[in-house]
């Protein structure tokens, strides 16, 4: 059992204290925000995590989780401290990285264990953790041998717990054998692979990893609109790609881009750091690009559909990145949200958890429902933007039943196309075959 810190207890700090607890170690996780420090003692996540409240309360319960906003109480008795603060995209569009410098300067001045090791959870560009290392080594009080350890993270939102304890890998990035060994024997319970490599290349497995997944998304999407204009059926097309393993089924749902608080951010972030270092990365650039003229493809289809959208009412399903989550940050469906009202249209959106944190950025631009009933009610039409099982489930009929006239673009391509031929629904989704029927509304 060792004294662990976690320094930022946001989505990924939290998860890693609460399960680094659940295997046994002793953890205390330090936060700036002081209402979030609070709720957590009280057992409450500040965000939406499935199975994360149980794990919570259950080991805080046992004695051993404790939080504090206080960084003495948080580092006097550290051995191991987890970084795990924001690496958010700074103005000038690099990664900004004031937070890890700060949460560096609060370990230096706070540690007296006379051995500590320092272990990078955030998503840091090449090279940031020996400045992490300077930072620290430069703010010392007292006399603390710290080595540096860069552990990336690869949890998804939504399915974090799960995650943690059934990854494909654990990634250890250490210049130092013994600061690596311990920290390998610390994972050693997850029963994952663990592969140990040199600080620099596991910086870089974390962004190109993002990257390539991020990739294999905008490659799909592309195909996916080739899928529209020759006829094909982009699910089928994915799946039978998908059953050569070299490829894999994974990542290939066409859709209306990536959103969140990574793939975004950390496909800029990498292309920032290539062109610091004076290379290219082509294939990226245009990753980026798809998945900008994707975001908007649902409203160019609604465009097409309508020749204007002003005045028109519009209902958004979903406003979270992905379902299972209340994260709104870089969603897509907030984006189009936002465009819809540009253009005029009088749109209402829904979501099962995001509804407060997207009234944070939208305010008034927008009507927020409690149902998807409330949302769809007299509406020209609806836009699919978040692939939540409430919108898979829900009784197609009640489309025809509540809207003006039923008129679908979904962007998660939510109902199978069998399911849909059986209604009246005028269907449009991604990548797949238009349902041209002879009876669709004759409307602009
Ligand atoms: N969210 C994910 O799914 C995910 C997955 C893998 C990796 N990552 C990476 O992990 C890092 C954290 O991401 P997140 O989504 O958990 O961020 P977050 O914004 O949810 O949490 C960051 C936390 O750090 C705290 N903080 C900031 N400065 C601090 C300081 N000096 N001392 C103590 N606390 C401080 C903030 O108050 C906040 O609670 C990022 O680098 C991100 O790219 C995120
Ligand atoms: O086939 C797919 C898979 C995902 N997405 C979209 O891609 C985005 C990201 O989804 P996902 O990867 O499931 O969620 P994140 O929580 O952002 O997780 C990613 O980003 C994390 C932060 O770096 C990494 O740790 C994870 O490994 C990586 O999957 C979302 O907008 C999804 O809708 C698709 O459009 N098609």
């Amino acid at each position: 059992m060792k004294n662990i810190t976690i320094v930022g207890t946001g989505h990924v700090g939290l998860v890693t204290g609460v399960t680094l607890a659940e295997i046994g170690h002793q953890v205390v996780c330090y936060d700036i925000n002081e209402n979030d420090i609070a709720l957590m003692k009280a057992g409450i996540s500040p965000f939406y995590e499935p199975e994360l409240t149980d794990l919570l309360k259950k080991n805080l319960n046992k004695g051993q989780l404790f939080f504090t906003g206080d960084p003495k109480l948080a580092l006097v008795d550290a051995e191991i401290i987890y970084i795990a603060v924001g690496t958010p995209t700074a103005e000038n569009g690099s990664v900004d990285l004031s937070y890890i410098k700060e949460a560096a300067k609060t370990i230096a001045e706070n540690i007296t264990k006379q051995e500590v090791i320092v272990v990078t959870k955030s998503t840091v560009p090449v090279g940031t953790n020996k400045l992490i290392q300077q930072v620290i080594v430069t703010n010392l009080t007292n006399e603390v041998n710290v080595n540096i350890v860069s552990n990336p993270e690869f949890l998804r939102e939504g399915s974090a717990i799960y995650d943690t304890f059934s990854a494909d890998r654990i990634v250890i990035g250490s210049d130092c054998e013994k600061a690596a060994s311990i920290i390998e024997e610390i994972h050693r319970p997850f029963g994952i692979t663990i592969f140990i490599t040199d600080l620099l290349s596991a910086e870089m497995i974390k962004y190109s990893s993002n990257a390539f997944l991020a990739t294999k998304i905008s490659f799909i999407n592309e195909i996916a609109n080739l899928c529209e204009k020759v006829g094909a059926n982009i699910e089928e097309v994915a799946h039978g790609m998908g059953l050569d393993f070299r490829i894999g089924t994974q990542f290939l749902k066409a859709g209306i881009g990536f959103g969140g608080s990574c793939f975004p951010k950390d496909t800029r972030g990498l292309i920032q750091q290539a062109t610091e270092a004076g290379q290219s990365l082509e294939i990226l650039e245009a990753v980026i690009k798809v998945n900008k003229q994707q975001k908007y493809s649902l409203m160019n289809k609604a465009k097409q559909r309508f020749g204007n959208l002003k005045d028109k009412k519009i209902a958004i399903l979903g406003l979270a990145f992905k379902p299972n989550t209340n994260d709104v940050r870089e969603s897509i469906a907030i984006d189009i949200a936002s465009e819809l009202t540009m253009q005029g249209a009088l749109v209402t959106a829904y979501d099962p958890l995001a509804l407060e944190e997207a009234k944070q950025i939208l305010g008034e631009k927008i009507q927020y429902a409690l149902s998807i009933e409330e949302a769809i009610t007299n509406t020209d039409m609806v836009f699919i933007a978040t692939d939540w099982d409430e919108f898979k489930d829900f009784p197609l009929e009640k489309y025809e039943m509540l809207m003006k006239h039923p008129i679908i673009f979904d962007g998660k391509n939510s109902y199978s196309l069998d399911e849909i031929s059986e209604y009246n629904i005028e269907y449009y989704s991604v990548g797949r075959p238009f349902l041209n029927k002879s009876n669709f509304y004759n409307l602009k």
